[in-house]
């Protein structure tokens, strides 16, 4: 199978020597389709870089993405706009919601930009509210909505054009352990049965437990990965492998596992 994602040698350096961060120091990974990928590591690890460079938010000193192949820093116009629209669907720590429009509309802003008209969309939008549990709130706006409901709602937005990746930064940085945990087995059902692939930065052992795979990054390079046993291994027992590896996090690669 070809990979969905490849992520070779990347590199981003902020600033000058010798004040200068390797944010991303040679960083090498790929995303099957259909992959539930989590990537961890302390604070100032290089995470949100990584993400923001595979959103083209940020571009990389050198090193090459590709998605399905096409190398995305080579894109534009059209092509980048379609990419960072359809191919990709980022889901955000603070929702990143528009206050004066309602939970539809919301959920509607990817199809406007791209042209889909309401009724092409519609099904898919009533179909993601009812999996989402959000068809409540669809009218309501985010001032009314609770934090678990207003990232569900950002969820359908991430989805509604169906993209091959979902990108989600800390999506569950901002929500409480219960929402948390609907937040994560609603992701993890796409993943299972719409077999949408996910990619996702976090810092929360629970919240990774749902992947089948995490990469672990420090100082701007992966030195750990664990792949949960999907036959023989419980959820608890790969959250306690993560609580591990975790636990030895900040103290340096050289003595790690
Ligand atoms: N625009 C910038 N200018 C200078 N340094 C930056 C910039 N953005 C990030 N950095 C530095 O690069 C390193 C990696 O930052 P990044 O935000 O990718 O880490 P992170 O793992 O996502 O951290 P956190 O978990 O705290 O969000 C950090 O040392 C950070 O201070």
């Amino acid at each position: 199978m070809d990979a969905l994602l490849e992520i070779e040698d990347l590199k981003k350096y902020y600033g000058k020597e010798p004040n200068q961060t390797k944010a991303l120091n040679g960083i090498t990974f790929q995303v099957m389709p259909g992959e539930f990928l989590g990537i961890m590591g302390s604070s100032g690890s290089g995470k949100s870089t990584l993400l923001n460079c595979i959103a083209t938010v940020i571009q990389p000193d050198s090193g090459k993405i590709r998605m399905k192949g096409t190398e995305i820093q080579r894109l534009k116009g059209k092509k980048l706009a379609g990419y960072r629209g359809k191919e990709i669907g980022y889901l955000f720590q603070n929702f990143e919601l528009l206050d004066n429009l309602t939970g539809r509309e919301n959920i509607m802003v990817p199809l406007s930009i791209h042209n889909i008209s309401e009724a092409e969309g519609g099904k898919r939008l009533e179909q993601l509210a009812e999996y989402l549990e959000i068809t409540e709130v669809l009218d309501k706006f985010p001032s009314q909505m609770s934090g678990g409901q207003k990232q569900r709602l950002a969820a359908a937005r991430a989805l509604i054009l169906n993209p091959g990746i979902i990108l989600a930064d800390e999506p569950t940085g901002a929500l409480d352990s219960r929402n948390a945990k609907a937040l994560m087995e609603k992701l993890a059902g796409l993943n299972r049965d719409d077999k949408t692939t996910v990619l996702m930065v976090t810092h929360d052992s629970n919240a990774a437990s749902y992947c089948k795979r995490i990469l672990f990054i420090q100082d701007g390079v992966i030195f750990h990965e664990l792949r949960r046993d999907l036959l023989a291994e419980t959820q608890q027992q790969f959250y306690e492998r993560i609580l591990q590896v975790m636990a030895q996090l900040g103290g340096g690669s050289a003595n790690v596992l």
